[in-house]
């Protein structure tokens, strides 16, 4: 399948993660991607999966029918436990079978050879729980999956992380297997070494741009370009450079790999007239690396985000406890209006705070349209009467009295509700649980334990943003076997349940470390526990606190 991407640019919540991306994939062919960590290696790739659309830009893929009719791509992300969902390995590969249409009856033999392409036997492994297997097995079960499918595309990030050096030497030998095959290979990889010698491509990122695109062989002459993107040059070029700088090794001679190396070591034993080595001297490795660069590179700075960060940074910043006793006092005010125009007022006036909150729009779309739906649907229940309609619609009659209740018990629902979006979209984890505690530190005195309390609230608000993260993660394992695009929007009830057992198994796992890291630390209610936010209160608090006081005095006036 050849892939073309052209000018793409994506970003995450208004801040560039790739730019200009123009690339051009061809049929059969191993393209490998690097660069530096959050240079955009993984969102590259799932774009080219197809799992992500770009911003703006094109991607497009497969030129002729016989191409189309194949699953258009199989990934295997960075962390296999995030892409493993079923009850055993078996039925985890089948899933991805059934979604690309795979004839029934062939079930059983593709899951077989999967499993036996990467190494694992079918009857140990089948019905085993994916949940239970090791990291490197469950990284095989994943690729088992992905190739079982047959796809036109394979799409790799860091396939060789967490593997040992036989299992990673067998992922090698499967990876050119399937390129011998006619299968179209993207990954993304730290792993220069291991895969910089089996590139028909080499696509380097640095912030979001490619920096270079071409054959591997200039870099094996030069790794210049790897060096400007942050990263070091294999061994292999390193070792190589050293030796025909030392007069070891010809200059024509530029290693393509480690064996090409010690071959061309070994057809060149002896040293070349001229060097200002004696004969049979030898060179350490540590004095061939000398020279080099050998220090982790640093992660480039971002480039500033100029007006949102400074708008977004200004909310972040307020003291959680003006947050608090806003949200509190804008629910008691909201609540106790009944009129039209005073509610009007407060839908003005926390529009308006969440327009200088700068959060997007998508977001705040994905996150009030179930609401508005569900509310629309009460709205038009609570205007429903049967005795005395004001007017009908078919067999349906309404109350415009009705109408216009349910409407303003809607708006205040809707208020209250955008009240706490705005404060937890504007409020990190720590200084809001700090916040919290101290909003419920003067219940202590009535001889309730708040410190429990808080820390179970704590760790609770802490586990959200991990298990939507998770949940993403869930659901785009779940398109990477075979969603269609244009059907990603809608979820099946069967698919919702598929991503429930991985969800509650990571969850429990997860709570379970936490509470044995609480316990092995020594966790004791009783004494002060270090705040992992300093609570200051400046005068920009009291400033935020006093024109809160005023807005909702002024809204209490008028309801
Ligand atoms: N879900 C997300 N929300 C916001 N920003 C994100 C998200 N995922 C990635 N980013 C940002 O996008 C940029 C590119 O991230 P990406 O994961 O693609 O980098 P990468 O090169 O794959 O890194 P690594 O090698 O560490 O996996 C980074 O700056 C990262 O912070």
């Amino acid at each position: 399948m050849r892939i073309q991407l052209e000018n793409v640019f994506y970003q995450y919540d208004r801040k560039p993660a790739l730019h200009g991306i123009c690339l051009n994939i061809e049929q059969g062919s191993l393209t490998v991607l690097c660069g530096v960590t959050g240079s955009g290696k993984s969102t590259l790739l799932r774009l080219i999966a197809g799992l992500e659309q770009p911003d703006s830009g094109s991607i497009s893929c497969g030129e002729n029918d016989e191409e189309s009719a194949r699953p258009i791509a199989s990934m295997v992300f960075q962390q296999p436990e995030t892409q493993l969902f079923a009850s055993t390995v078996y039925k985890d590969i089948e899933y991805g079978l059934e979604q690309h249409r795979v004839p029934k009856p062939l079930w059983q033999e593709r899951v077989r050879s999967a499993l036996a392409q990467v190494g694992l036997p079918y009857e140990s492994y089948s019905r085993r729980s994916p949940f239970l297997l090791s990291g490197g097995e469950k990284r095989r079960v994943c690729i088992a999956g992905a190739i079982a499918a047959h796809p036109g595309l394979l799409v790799l990030d860091e396939p060789t992380a967490g593997l040992d050096p036989p299992a990673a030497a067998a992922l090698l030998d499967k990876v050119q297997q399937l390129r011998a095959d006619g299968l179209t290979i993207v990954i993304g990889t730290h792993d220069l070494d291991s895969f910089l010698p089996l590139a028909d491509q080499v696509v380097l990122l640095s912030q979001g741009a490619v920096c270079y695109s071409g054959s591997v062989d200039p870099l094996n002459a030069d790794p210049g370009p790897l060096y400007a993107a942050g990263l070091t040059a294999p061994a292999y070029i390193r070792i190589g450079r050293t030796l025909r700088e030392r007069g070891r090794l010809e200059p024509q001679h530029k290693p393509r790999s480690l064996d090409e190396l010690l071959s061309g070591l070994r057809s060149h034993p002896l040293p070349i007239p001229g060097s200002s080595r004696e004969p049979g001297t030898t060179i350490s490795a540590g004095h061939l690396l000398s020279g080099e660069k050998r220090q982790l590179p640093p992660i480039p700075p971002k480039a500033p985000e100029p007006e949102t960060a400074a708008r977004t940074d200004r909310w972040l910043s307020l003291d959680p406890r003006v947050k608090w006793l806003g949200m509190a006092l804008g629910s008691i005010v909201i609540l106790r209006m009944g009129a039209l125009l005073p509610l009007l007022l407060a839908t003005a006036m926390i529009g308006g705070l969440l327009l200088s909150a700068e959060i997007p729009w998508k977001r705040m779309l994905r996150f009030f349209r179930p609401f508005l739906v569900m509310f629309l649907f009460l709205w038009l229940l609570s205007a429903l009467s049967w005795d005395s309609p004001d007017f009908t619609l078919g067999p349906l009659g309404f109350s415009g009295e009705g109408f216009l209740q349910g409407g303003l018990a809607v708006l205040r629902f809707l208020l209250l509700i955008a009240i706490g979006f705005l404060f937890t979209e504007t409020t990190t984890g720590a200084p809001l649980r700090e916040g919290l505690e101290w909003a419920i530190a003067p219940l202590e005195r009535l001889g309730i334990r708040t410190r429990n309390w808080s820390l179970a609230i704590s760790i609770t608000l802490q586990f959200v943003p991990w298990i939507l993260e998770r949940l993403a993660q869930l659901q785009l394992a779940l398109r990477s076997r075979g969603r269609q695009k244009g059907r990603l929007a809608h979820w099946t009830p069967r698919q919702i349940s598929l991503l429930i057992v991985p969800l509650l198994i990571l969850v429990i796992s997860m709570g379970d470390e936490l509470a044995t890291a609480i316990d092995s630390r020594g966790y004791d209610p009783r004494k002060k526990r270090t705040p992992s936010y300093v609570l200051v209160w400046l005068t920009r608090d009291t400033i935020a606190l006093v024109c809160i006081v005023l807005s909702a005095a002024v809204l209490w006036v008028c309801s």
